[in-house]
């Protein structure tokens, strides 16, 4: 798997680590123009340009094992910040492997490794827009539906927590943006504004309430 650097100190043997997100070899081709602005309607991944490099941040997070007792993911890692981070800043690009959810992009895949993942974020989630070739062939609007999963291979992004039962609030948010040179899309990691990070304190998002009824039921 592309990578340019050697993974992070405490980095999962059990994980690929890399530095460059990948698009699932099972991904239709006919949905690329939703994760690709300079997609078009018979692009190929091989036709597009490379998707870029995300080095690890080593001035601004580092993973660690949590050994605090009343932690609730005591054990596992979590990501922390080594300086102080301003509020409404970029922390951490999140690596993964970008997949389809729909229809299309799972029959291709003999197996959904992705449905069980704790590591699954919604990249993409909207109504399909009909391309003009496809205007006659498809009338009803589907939902596209797109993840990106960093279960195997991911960077350090994938160590961070939900607030719930160590912080009263989130201290960051993910954030879907767009490669302005390459066209990919990407999920990244903020501070939320008015909020920033200490020297030292835990990276922690939402994971949103589905997560967890998801898992409770
Ligand atoms: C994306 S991973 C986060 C990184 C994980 N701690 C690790 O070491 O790989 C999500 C998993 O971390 C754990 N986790 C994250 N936030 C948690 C929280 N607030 N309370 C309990 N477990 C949490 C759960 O096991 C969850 O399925």
């Amino acid at each position: 798997m592309p990578s340019d650097e050697l993974a992070p100190p405490n980095w999962p043997l059990s994980v690929i680590y890399t530095s460059c997100t990948i698009v699932s070899p099972h991904f239709p081709s006919p949905q690329l123009h939703y994760i690709n602005r300079l997609a078009k309607p018979n692009s190929t991944l091989r036709s597009l340009p490379p998707l870029p490099l995300c080095k690890h941040p080593k001035d601004v997070a580092r993973i660690k094992l949590v050994t605090q007792p009343d932690h609730p993911a005591k054990g596992q890692n979590g990501l922390f910040a080594v300086r102080k981070v301003e509020a409404g800043a970029k922390v951490i690009d999140y690596v993964g492997v970008i997949h389809s959810r729909t229809p299309e992009g799972q029959e291709r895949a003999a197996v959904d490794e992705h449905e069980e993942s704790d590591y699954d974020l919604s990249l993409i989630r909207c109504m399909s827009v009909p391309l003009p070739s496809e205007s006659e062939t498809q009338t009803e609007p589907t939902l596209i539906d797109i993840g990106i999963d960093a279960a195997k291979h991911g960077n350090a992004a994938r160590m961070i927590n939900d607030y719930r039962g160590i912080a009263s609030k989130p201290n960051c948010e993910f954030r879907q943006v767009w490669d302005p040179v390459s066209g990919w899309a990407r999920m990244e990691v903020w501070t939320l504004p008015g909020v920033g990070l200490k020297k030292g304190e835990e990276v922690l998002v939402s994971y949103g309430k589905g997560f967890w009824a998801a898992r409770t039921s």
